[in-house]
């Protein structure tokens, strides 16, 4: 039998924007349902299979690496489990919190048959639901290899890597991104010997040159290989308990490595597949993702996309932005939108790597084309004597620049690597988008001993 159900606002995916609405509207007296299609991912990939638990496995591997109170396989099976308990914990309480406001959980998968109305399959019966405003937040996937031996037992995704059984001795990682680079951290803190492959042809080629210098260090330091310029070919078993992985190098020679597991981390593509999305009529970009406009809204009225599936920047952080920007235009004045947004981004590897705006090259070219100067802002953590707080964690690695356009006082891009720097890119981006003046940055007064005296230092 065929259920039918009619609500106010129909959230299709437990993600950050998804579950925000869903408990903010729900709250406020509408009638919502929200569906997720495993039980598994009640609050979506961050706290699931993303940022807190991967977080959670880097805090484990940094401390035991830093002070080992046990071997590394124990240490490694220790983190897995505590992994496990903190999401299995945050899954239920995402849940209770959603069905507490009154939000409708329904279990399954959605897949639209009309405009505003999706048939959810997978639960306990087969349901239609009709929103007269639809959320679609149904995140992304990971990119799976075109490859022969792409679908090998040993060659996984990350939300696999995060729960193995057992320590590999070895791990190659495909793709050099943040997910490569923070999995590389994690399991070489461990004691796996890490090999990186991708395509690009410098390595952490999104990075300023300067920065990227300290990042390979700090790889090094951890014994990690990273390989650059290699086009991966195929996987292929190797006995019982190793894979091979072929590539070709920069020259066009074939090389190979055989490892215990391979990660496959290739970037993440938005979630529209089995979705139905034709038969509402709703556009796609070229790239597969759901087409929005500054609002957030699909082509089809009262239809929004938030969150990855929208093709936006891929953080937790801007899915949550995206549910204010639905809120504002559905219920709200419109005033908020995705215009003029400043978005940091911190890659947690030790010390963690955040950055704002633009980087150097591409700073220089913006402030030069307006006729001004750039002026760069930067040292190497060590050799900032009034902001101790790395040295006293042990951990002096890294360097800090801010870029400021010097006539306007403008800050126009930053790039730290240092302790604490997940919360002082914060700071910048904040300055960035109220217009804060550089110089008032820099004058601040800031505890000591804190991270924050970085901007005394650079700024002041
Ligand atoms: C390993 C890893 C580490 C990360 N680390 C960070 C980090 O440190 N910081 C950060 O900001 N970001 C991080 N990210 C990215 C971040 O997790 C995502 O950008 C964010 O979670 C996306 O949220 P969302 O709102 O788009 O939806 P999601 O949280 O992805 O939720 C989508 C939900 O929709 C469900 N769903 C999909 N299709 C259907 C359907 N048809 N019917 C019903 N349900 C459906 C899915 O099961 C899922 O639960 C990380 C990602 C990964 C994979
Ligand atoms: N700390 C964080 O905020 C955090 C952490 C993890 C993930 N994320 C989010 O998840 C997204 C996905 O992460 P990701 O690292 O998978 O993707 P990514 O797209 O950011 O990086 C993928 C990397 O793989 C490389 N690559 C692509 N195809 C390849 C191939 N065939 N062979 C070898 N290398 C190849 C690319 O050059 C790139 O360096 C990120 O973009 C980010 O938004 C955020």
């Amino acid at each position: 039998m065929t259920e039918n159900m009619k609500v106010d606002v129909l959230v299709i995916g437990f993600g950050k924007a998804g579950k925000t609405i869903a408990m903010k509207r729900a709250a406020s007296g509408d009638r919502v349902a929200l569906v997720e299609q495993s039980s598994t991912m009640y609050g979506g990939t961050c706290i699931n299979i993303g940022c807190v638990p991967t977080k959670a496995l880097l805090t484990d591997a940094e401390r035991h690496h830093a002070k080992p109170t046990t071997d590394d396989s124990t240490a490694f099976s220790e983190a897995i489990q505590r992994r496990g308990t903190l999401t299995s914990k945050m899954n239920q309480v995402n849940l209770d919190l959603a069905e507490g406001k009154g939000v409708i959980v329904v279990d399954g998968h959605a897949s639209f048959i009309s405009e505003k109305t999706v048939e959810v399959t997978g639960g306990e019966e087969r349901m239609e639901i009709t929103g007269e405003t639809v959320i679609i937040n149904t995140g992304a996937e990971p990119v799976v290899l075109p490859l022969p031996g792409a679908d090998l037992e040993r060659v996984i995704d990350s939300t696999q890597a995060q729960q193995l059984d057992e320590r590999p001795e070895s791990l190659l990682i495909v793709g050099g991104g943040p997910i490569g680079m923070e999995f590389a951290t994690y399991f070489a803190k461990f004691g796996t010997k890490v090999t990186v492959v991708d395509t690009v042809d410098k390595p952490f080629a999104n990075f300023d040159r300067d920065i990227a210098e300290h990042v390979g260090t700090i790889m090094d330091n951890l014994g990690i290989t990273w390989i650059t310029g290699a086009q991966v070919t195929e996987f292929r078993e190797s006995g019982a308990d190793a894979v091979t992985t072929v590539w070709k190098d920069g020259d066009g020679n074939e090389q190979t490595a055989d490892t215990a597991q391979v990660l496959v981390a290739v970037g993440r593509k938005p979630a529209t597949k089995d979705l139905g999305l034709d038969k509402a009529g709703i556009e796609l970009t070229e790239r597969g993702a759901v087409a929005v406009d500054k609002h957030l809204r699909t082509n089809v009225e009262g239809v929004y996309a938030a969150g990855d599936v929208n093709g936006g920047p891929q953080f937790t952080y801007v899915s949550f932005d995206d549910h204010r920007v639905i809120l504002s235009d559905r219920w709200g004045d419109g005033s908020r939108t995705t215009d003029n947004r400043v978005v940091p981004t911190t890659t947690f590897i030790d010390p963690p790597l955040a950055t704002v705006g633009l980087g150097e090259d591409a700073a220089r070219e913006e402030v030069e084309a307006r006729g001004n100067t750039l002026d760069v802002k930067a040292a190497d953590i060590k050799d900032i004597p009034i902001m101790p707080r790395p040295k006293i964690l042990g951990n002096p690695e890294g360097r800090a620049k801010i870029l400021v356009e010097r006539e306007t006082d403008r800050i126009v891009g930053a790039t730290l690597l240092c302790v604490d720097a997940q919360e002082l890119i914060n700071t910048l981006a904040l300055a960035m988008s109220a217009e804060i003046p550089a110089s008032t940055v820099g004058g601040g007064i800031y505890t000591h001993p804190s991270s924050s005296e970085v901007f005394n230092a650079l700024l002041g």
